[in-house]
This record gives C-alpha cells, sequence and structure tokens, in this order.
C-alpha cells in the first residue's frame, strides 16, 4: 500500500509533470487499463453478469469509458450511463468516448431499479467536484447506493472530497464504494471521516508515472501518510531482562472526581496493561473518602489529587476530572511542570475555556499529546463540530500549531498532527470503539508509552494505532464491533503491543 496521502494539488502538480513528458492521453488510456485489470482481478477473470459504468463530463468519465470500452472488446456485457456536461469533454474524455461507442458497449439513459449487475464502475466524478451532486448525478448515486452489487469507484467515489473525506456539500451525496482504485498516488480524503464509509478497500496505482516526476512533489510538499507500525515500532523494544518497574515509568491519571471514576479507572487500566512500570490515580477533589481500590485491577494505586507528587511521573490529565475550581488548579500545576503529558476530556474543556491554561499548556516544558473528539476540538477551535469535520487533517494541524502539541483528532480515520505541520491518518480500528470509555483508555495507553520513553509523536501514533488494532482483533474474535466494551480494551492492546515488540526483536 502506497501510504503517502497527496492533496489535490499535489496530484494535479504530479499530474502536470507527467502529461508533458508523456504522449497526449496517455494517463488516462492507462488509468483505463489499471481499473479494466482490476475489475477483472475482483470478478475472478469472468464477469456473470453485465457491468454497468456510470462516466460523468470530466476525465473521470474518460476513465470510465476506457474500461467500458476495455471490458466490451474482452466480451464483457457493458452498460454504459454517459453523464454528459455543459462544456465539451476535453480531447482525451472525447476519444474514450467514441472508443466506447464503437464498441459493444450499450449506452443507457436512465438505471432500471431492481436490474442486476455484478459490478457498477463509479466513474462520475474523481478530483474534480467542487459542488454538491445534483440534478441526474444524484438520481445516479442514489440509485447505485441503492444496489446490493459491488461497486468499484475510480479515483474516488464520487461526491467524496479527495483532500478531507468530506461529502461535498451542504446535503450532497456520494458513492458508497466497495472498492476505490485510485490514480497517481493516495488520497487522504479515502481515510478519514465520510471517506471511511465510501471508499471500502483502497487500491492506489501510480501509472507508470516514475518516482523522480512524484519526487519533487514528495520533497517539496508531502505532509500526511498513513499511520501503520513501521512509523513507531522501533520504540516497542522488548524488555531488557536486567529491568524493573521503574524502568517502565509511572503513570498518573489526573481525574475521576466523584461520580465519574470510571473513567478514570480505565484510564488507568489502559495504562497498566500497555506496560505502565506503576499506575496512579490522582483523584480530583476526593478527600480520600471515595474510591479507594480498583477491586478488578487492585494494582492501581488511588490517592487524592491534592498533594500528590506529580513531578517525575508522566500526567494522563482529564478522563473525568470535572470542571470544579480544584480541577482546574491542579491542571494548571500539571501544565506547568516539565514531565510527559496527556490532555483529553475535561482538560481539553477547561483548556478551551481559560487563555491562561492554553497559554501554560502552549509553554508546557516537556512532551505533550491532546486526544480531543471531534466536539473537544471544535471547543478547542472555536468553532463547531461539523467545521472540524469538514476538514479534519487541517482542523488537527490548527491544533497542533496552536497549542505546540502532538495532536490526536479522534473519530474514524483518526488524524495524528505536529506542530510542524505533518500529518498521519490512521488505518486501524472499527465502530465498535464508539462506546463510552474507549477514549479513556486511548488516553491510558497513551500515557503508558510516553512513561516508557517514547517520543510524544510515536507515542501518539502507536497509542492510536494500538487502540484500533486491539478492537480489530475482538471484533475478529467475535467480541464486536456491536457492544463491545471500553473495558475489554485493555488485554487485546497487551495483545498488540506484545506482538509488536517480539516483531520489532526479528
Ligand atoms: N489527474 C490525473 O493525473 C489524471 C486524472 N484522471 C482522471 O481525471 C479526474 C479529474 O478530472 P477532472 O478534472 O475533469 O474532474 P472530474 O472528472 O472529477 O469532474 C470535473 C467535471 O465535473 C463538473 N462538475 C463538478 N462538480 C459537478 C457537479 N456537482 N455536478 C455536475 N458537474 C460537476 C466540472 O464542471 C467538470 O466538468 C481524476 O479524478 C481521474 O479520475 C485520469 O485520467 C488519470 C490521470
Ligand atoms: N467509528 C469509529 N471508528 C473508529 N474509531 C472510532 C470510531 N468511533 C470512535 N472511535 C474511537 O474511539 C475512541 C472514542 O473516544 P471518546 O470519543 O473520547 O470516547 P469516551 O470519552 O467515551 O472515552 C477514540 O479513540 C475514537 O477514535
Ligand atoms: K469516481
Amino acid at each position: 500500500m502506497d501510504t503517502l496521502l497527496y492533496s489535490v494539488d499535489q496530484i494535479r502538480a504530479i499530474e502536470r509533470a507527467a502529461t508533458s513528458a508523456l504522449p497526449p492521453g496517455t494517463l488516462m488510456r492507462r488509468a483505463g487499463e489499471a481499473a479494466t485489470t482490476y475489475a477483472l482481478e475482483l470478478l475472478k477473470g469472468r464477469p456473470t453478469d453485465v457491468v454497468l459504468v456510470l462516466a460523468g463530463p470530466g476525465n473521470n468519465g474518460g476513465d470510465a469509458l476506457e474500461v467500458a470500452a476495455n471490458l466490451a472488446a474482452l466480451g464483457c456485457k457493458v452498460k454504459v450511463a454517459w453523464l454528459g456536461g455543459d462544456g465539451a469533454p476535453s480531447p482525451e474524455t472525447q476519444a474514450a468516448l467514441e472508443r466506447a461507442h464503437a464498441g459493444s458497449a450499450c449506452f443507457v439513459d436512465d438505471l432500471t431499479d431492481g436490474e442486476s449487475h455484478c459490478l457498477v464502475i463509479d466513474g462520475l466524478f474523481g478530483i474534480g467536484p467542487a459542488r454538491p451532486l445534483a440534478g441526474r448525478a444524484r438520481e445516479l448515486v442514489e440509485a447505485v447506493n441503492r444496489k446490493r452489487c459491488p461497486v468499484l469507484s475510480l479515483d474516488v467515489p464520487s461526491g467524496l472530497d479527495a483532500d478531507t473525506g468530506a461529502v461535498v456539500g451542504p446535503h450532497g451525496i456520494a458513492v458508497a464504494a466497495t472498492y476505490t482504485i485510485t490514480f497517481l498516488g493516495n488520497k487522504p480524503g479515502l481515510h478519514t471521516g465520510d471517506g471511511c464509509d465510501h471508499a471500502g478497500r483502497v487500491h492506489v496505482d501510480r501509472l507508470g508515472v516514475d518516482e523522480l516526476q512524484v519526487a519533487g512533489v514528495d520533497a517539496e510538499h508531502a505532509r500526511a501518510r498513513l499511520n501503520l507500525p513501521p512509523l513507531f515500532a522501533a520504540c516497542a523494544a522488548p524488555r531488557r531482562r536486567n529491568s524493573h518497574k521503574g524502568s517502565y515509568g509511572d503513570v498518573a491519571v489526573l481525574g475521576g472526581a466523584p461520580g465519574m471514576a470510571g473513567a478514570a479507572l480505565l484510564a488507568a487500566r489502559g495504562a497498566l496493561f500497555a506496560g505502565a512500570g506503576r499506575v496512579f490515580v490522582a483523584a480530583v477533589g476526593d478527600d480520600g473518602a471515595g474510591i479507594a481500590l480498583d477491586p478488578t485491577q487492585p494494582e492501581i494505586m488511588i490517592r487524592p489529587a491534592a498533594g500528590f507528587a506529580f513531578g517525575g511521573r508522566t500526567v494522563v490529565a482529564g478522563p473525568g476530572m470535572g470542571d470544579s475550581a480544584g480541577a482546574t488548579r491542579m491542571l494548571a500545576q500539571v501544565l506547568d511542570g516539565s514531565g510527559p503529558l496527556l490532555v483529553d476530556a475535561d482538560a481539553l474543556n477547561l483548556v478551551a475555556a481559560s487563555p491562561d491554561l492554553q497559554a501554560r499548556l502552549a509553554r508546557h516544558d516537556g512532551p505533550a499529546v491532546l486526544t480531543p473528539h471531534p466536539l473537544e476540538a471544535a471547543r478547542l477551535l472555536g468553532v463547531t463540530t461539523p467545521v472540524v469535520q469538514a476538514d479534519r487533517l487541517e482542523s488537527a494541524r490548527e491544533l497542533a500549531q496552536r497549542l505546540n502539541a502532538v495532536v490526536v483528532l479522534k473519530g474514524a480515520g483518526s488524524v495524528i498532527a505536529r506542530p510542524d505541520g505533518e500529518v498521519a491518518v490512521n488505518t486501524s480500528g472499527n465502530p465498535g470503539l464508539a462506546t463510552g470509555g474507549s477514549g479513556d483508555v486511548l488516553a491510558g495507553l497513551g500515557g503508558a508509552l510516553l512513561a516508557q520513553g517514547w517520543p510524544a509523536w510515536e507515542a501518539a501514533l502507536g497509542a492510536v494505532w494500538l487502540h484500533g488494532a486491539a478492537a480489530d482483533r475482538l471484533v475478529n474474535c467475535g467480541c464486536g464491533p456491536i457492544g463491545l466494551t471500553a473495558g475489554e480494551l485493555p488485554r487485546a492492546i497487551r495483545a498488540e503491543l506484545n506482538a509488536l515488540a517480539a516483531q520489532s526483536r526479528s
């Protein structure tokens, strides 16, 4: 899998470089050939029924018409729904249209509901759409999304923004593909937000554009990639025989105000099962009369936050912390400290509400990771959740820069961003994680990696990937996605982390 993620501007730059070096029409022909080969692979070489091809007015439509012509020439039954535009098609698309017309592909005006197809090829729009799909384009997408057969999108599911993973809106619609074959380079929008539900399995074909042409763009711009173990596995070193609990750091969870003990305990368990040497809960607003023990995890030491010695420990601030004056005071204290810090949940909301805490956080003298979900990110940025979700990569970048910390913007395709603008989009996980407390476990896991000496960037990448991989492991064993509980995650995280450490040795 190509792990670098290119913006539409970068793809257009790569395209310009390649087009000027190649005979006219080469890229579209190659896109058509690559998609034909992939379609036949998906159909195990033998289409059993009609292949329906949707072709739009731009070059994405040209790619689709190439596929239609190729499949028809190979003897497949092909129907084409062609959506002409206002202007004339590009010369390449015009040539592809003529090729498709000259062969045995049958052009149809409308899709008949209930007609069966073995595959739909979606070539309505690629990286071009600037406005929400409407009229006949919308009707075609609605009809395709009602079908039960597999759908192969060319380049990008039509109607999806390739940069952001948002459906082009307002009130837009996008093809929900089973597979996407994407050209010249991988694209962030296929892997985050709505993109996760629309792209299906993503296959990248560089169309034979040589690395040198792409390299010029990489060196200058490529600042996004998929989050996979090679980015952080080197930190998951096997344990030295001659080591002790002090070798693996202390994690202190600042949170667990009365009535919200569970969140802090889940974070603490996340830290414990991810290998922290010792785990504490510094319970906010608790004079010691509240939770004293986690009966299923007595290893966790629970102390009142007031007077707790945070120095020299990794602090996970926020799970179940509440917004009391005491909580705010304790948070200011840990922000002013110099140890590794992970800020989550209520602590993020307190930071969002206080310019003073924001300044303290930006000045924090030590590794810092923030783990907002989209609403928390919106509060921190002073915008609404839809604004955050409309461009998850840029929202995460903006926050990382403003608060001078590594930021994890959670949700499907979590985005991890650094203050210098580098971004990674997570590849693991599933909607089983959409359950109360799973974020608390992630916070504890991130804290444990920091406590074991992982730098902030690698700790954030590793925690997000391991958390998702643990959820995938549980689903593969039948424990979800429906009904997966946050409490099941720590043990699965332990299994994933040990597997990673074992691999890093071999
Ligand atoms: N960029 C490249 O290097 C290559 C591009 N190719 C294909 O070309 C695509 C890009 O082509 P285009 O730039 O022509 O863009 P698209 O084919 O994505 O669509 C642009 C066309 O759609 C119209 N349009 C946009 N939004 C619309 C809406 N809501 N309703 C109706 N019409 C709308 C535009 O006016 C324009 O005519 C890529 O995604 C890819 O599939 C391939 O041929 C291979 C090489
Ligand atoms: N649909 C999803 N796909 C993948 N991961 C998800 C999905 N929904 C939630 N998650 C993950 O689950 C965690 C939820 O965290 P959060 O919203 O803070 O929940 P809580 O506060 O209840 O613990 C995050 O790591 C998030 O990325
Ligand atoms: K498409």
